[in-house]
């Protein structure tokens, strides 16, 4: 065996834990000592899932005289990720490091980076991520003389990542590749992929297939890993894709090798109904298919919810059993009703980002309830700016996982390109990007130069510009070429500070200084200049932070445990990119920047976040916002039956994320692309049993009427009807107090086909018509304008053809 794992039994005893099963209930405790073949784990959401994953791991050490460097995690969410490590140290101390726990990206970069050679890679290699690539593919499709118009780069960037999330590797695209569309994408795609190893980078979703490609070309790599990790367990199983799965299979094997080495053990637990990320190629056959998949597995059921209050799950149930083909399962818990779900409809989205403030407020100054008690849930992230707005008016301490993400915004990305360029001379598209950044005379015409010479002669674009300095481009001018040289020397004499075993915050105050980037900004009378130093002080602090946070895990001796080849080393600039790649993927881990405890259970603060961040964890207080046709569902979602029932699903998500106490809340208008908007009710607040929610308020003030100012607005078509009731009735009678009220006075009738003139849209033709009376809607397909969906209440701007 591996002398890595095979490590002495150092420090005291190993303490015998029995009570390890203690609060456990008995089909939780089956799944946490079932032993010998695979094991699925498939319940609801809150019933124990996540605490039988990581109580299995604690039972491992304790039980199975596993040794944590035997044990691979798959977890989404820091918190259980932190949990499961912080369990693991109470057993067997600083030698919990040698358990790996974490996402399946990075988890498959600790493989790459160790085995980067095997795939002709240098192990210093870049992580694009999606702006990177939208980049690199832009050039691509310029450099192969593809219509912009045509096929945009991010079209071409999804169906180039659906492609790889099935495993399709270029040439297999090119030769199946049976229409039009799908021979451009082929094409942008090899060329793509041919770039990126050339720039030696990895994007997102290259981290998982390149790691199945290597587990699946070379045996030995395999039976290195699978010696190694003799149980894997994943968590939100209902989210892997494809590749994913694959990737798994590859890490545990199916059957015994012909050097003996049996199936590692594999765990997994998920929930069907949690699926939400079909948009990534996740797919519940994983789920379904697990037995056939795994031989001999053996499957668990869970039903009792810990989580939340009866009315909570009552009204989970009832939202999600509208979903067609699911299984169906019963959420209960032996904890009470508790209270009543509130609902609220405001007048607009300030007034409902108002309404959640205030609530938050008198939930505290009633003792009833922390900050840190409370998230704010909504469906995309430009939503968090009005809630921002007010929270910050009323001085109403709060945080945004996820959102306009510190890690996007272009000084740092400009500051981290050029720590990747020092990390990895070959990376093409960070090097173009501070390639005249600040400005020092290289053009896009120098730069245009140099981009065809390089492929001219099969050099990279890193080879090229030092070709230029040694005057071996002849179409470039000679002011370009001092320029360029220029600023060689400096990206030299930067690898120097680099080289010479400087901090990475030091090296980062060596650029901002050298590169000038710093006096620019500080020179220039834009105030958003001042806040772009403020944000590059706050990277300075983050990687300050981050060689701190090395030098602890290593202890005062500066010994760390157990090293690994798999791991840059601790504190050093790739190390630091890498973390910093990875937490920017932020659909998976929710912490951001450090000071908070991984959850974003910050001490005295409430969380802003988008439902998809928020799976996996709970509050004891959520604000369900935005319930409204065409925000939650999305928009994109109205027409499309299995797109609604994602959709669905992640209204579940939503509700079953609160402990105690839930409120869910919709506008009248809202406003979108500057214009306000008429939105009707979520079809799933039709949903939630009338029985269970308390409406505060059933339509909006008459004063306001909430529509703004704008003309076009359908104000003259609408009288409010009675208030309060507090009854709720399904969507086929027409009392919904959602709709209450309205007068049918329907503008404009449309069918499918029908040709229509906007003010604002142009020309559109009808491709769907949903709804009747006060709800009655039509998608348009405008052209280049793209389809909206368009209420047909009142003034419409638009005539019918
Ligand atoms: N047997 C139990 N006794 C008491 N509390 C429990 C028990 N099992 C789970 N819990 C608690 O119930 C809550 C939900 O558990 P957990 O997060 O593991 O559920 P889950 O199935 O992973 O949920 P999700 O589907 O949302 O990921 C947690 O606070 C957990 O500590
Ligand atoms: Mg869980």
């Amino acid at each position: 065996m591996n002398t890595l794992f095979d490590l002495p039994a150092d420090g005291p005893a190993k303490p015998r834990h029995t009570d390890l099963l203690d609060d456990l209930n008995p089909a939780q405790r089956e799944a946490v000592t079932h032993a010998g073949s695979p094991l699925l784990v498939v319940a609801g959401a809150g019933s124990g899932k996540t605490r039988v994953l990581t109580r299995r791991i604690a039972y491992l050490l304790a039980e199975r005289d596993v040794h944590p460097g035997q044990i691979m995690a798959i977890t989404f969410t820091n918190k259980a990720a932190a949990e499961m490590r912080e369990r693991v140290s109470d057993l067997v101390g600083r030698r919990a490091n040698a358990m790996w726990v974490s996402t399946f990206h990075s988890m498959c970069v600790r493989i790459l980076r160790r085995e980067a050679k095997t795939l002709e890679m240098s192990s210093s290699f870049s992580i694009y991520d999606s702006d990177d690539t939208k980049r690199l593919i832009t050039l691509v499709a310029r450099d192969l003389d593809i219509d912009p118009k045509k096929y945009a780069a991010r079209t071409l960037a999804v169906h180039i990542s659906n492609l790889k999330n099935e495993l399709i590797d270029p040439d297999t695209a090119v030769a199946d590749a049976g229409n039009d569309l799908e021979r451009r994408v082929a094409e942008v795609y090899v060329e793509y992929q041919r770039r990126l190893n050339q720039a030696n980078a990895f994007d997102f979703d290259d981290l998982i297939m390149r790691t199945v490609e290597l587990l699946q070309t070379f045996p030995d790599v395999a039976e290195y890993y699978r010696r190694r990790f003799r149980h894997v367990l994943v968590d939100e199983y209902q989210d892997t894709n494809h590749a994913q799965y694959t990737l798994i299979r590859e890490l545990v094997g199916t059957e015994t090798n012909e050097h003996g080495i049996e199936p590692a053990e594999l765990c997994v637990v998920g929930d069907a109904d949690q699926s939400i990320y079909a948009f990534r190629g996740a797919t519940i056959r994983n789920i379904e298919e697990f037995e056939r998949d795994f031989p001999n597995a053996r499957t668990v059921l869970l039903e009792q919810n810990y989580r939340s209050t009866q009315t909570i799950l009552n009204a989970a149930n009832a939202v999600i059993a509208r979903n067609p083909n699911r299984r169906a399962k019963r959420l209960w818990t032996d904890s009470g009703d508790g209270e009543k779900i509130v609902g609220y409809v405001a007048d607009n989205e300030h007034d409902e980002a108002a309404f959640v403030a205030g609530e938050i407020d008198a939930l505290a100054d009633k003792g009833e309830a922390d900050y840190s008690d409370v998230a704010v849930f909504y469906r995309t992230n430009n939503q968090s700016r009005v809630f921002e707005e007010i929270f910050i008016r009323l001085g109403l301490p709060y945080k945004v996982v996820g959102g306009v993400r510190f890690y996007e915004r272009r000084e740092v990305r400009d500051m981290l390109a050029y720590l990747r360029v020092l990390a990895n001379p070959e990376d093409t598209v960070s090097l173009r990007r501070v390639l005249n950044v600040p400005k020092r005379g290289i053009g896009d015409r120098a730069e245009a130069v140099i981009a065809t010479y390089a492929e001219r002669e099969r050099l990279s674009f890193a080879q090229a510009l030092r070709g230029a300095v040694n005057g071996e481009i002849p179409l470039l001018n000679p002011r370009s070429a001092k320029a360029i040289t220029g600023f060689v020397e400096l990206l030299d004499e930067l690898g120097e500070v680099v080289e010479s075993g400087a901090e990475v915050a030091d090296v980062l105050e060596a650029v901002l200084e050298r590169t000038g980037y710093r006096a620019e900004l500080e020179e220039s009378d834009d105030p958003q200049d001042a806040s772009r130093v403020e944000n590059l002080t706050e990277l300075v602090t983050v990687a300050r932070e981050f060689t701190e946070f090395t030098a602890e895990v290593a202890g005062p001796d500066g010994e760390l445990p157990e090293a690994d080849p798999g791991v840059p080393e601790p504190g050093s600039l790739p190390a630091f990119l890498e973390r910093v790649s990875l937490v920017a993927d932020a659909d998976s881990i929710p912490a951001a920047d450090g000071g908070e405890d991984g959850d974003g259970h910050d001490a005295g603060v409430v969380t802003l976040m988008t439902v998809h961040t928020a799976k996996g964890l709970e509050y004891p207080v959520v604000f369900g916002t935005g319930w409204e046709d065409g925000i939650f569902p999305h928009m994109r979602a109205l027409g499309d039956p299995a797109e609604l029932a994602e959709e669905r699903r992640l209204a579940y998500v939503a509700i079953t994320r609160a402990r105690k106490r839930l409120y869910v809340s919709r506008s009248m208008v809202r406003s979108a692309w500057g214009q306000p908007q008429m939105n009707p009710a979520s079809r799933f607040l039709d949903e939630l049993p009338a029985e269970l929610v308390d409406w505060r308020r059933l339509a909006p003030s008459s004063s306001s009427g909430g529509f703004g100012s704008s003309g076009g607005s359908p104000r003259a078509a609408t009288t409010w009807g009675s208030r309060g009731g507090g009854s709720t009735s399904s969507r086929s009678t027409s009392t919904s107090p959602f709709g209450k009220g309205w007068k049918d006075t329907v503008a404009l009738k449309l069918d499918v086909g029908d040709r229509v003139s906007h003010d604002k849209y142009g020309l559109g033709t009808v491709v769907a018509c949903d709804g009747a009376g006060p709800r009655a809607t039509a998608t348009i397909d405008f052209g280049a304008a793209g389809k909206v969906r368009l209420m047909l209440i009142g003034s419409v701007p638009m005539v019918k053809l």
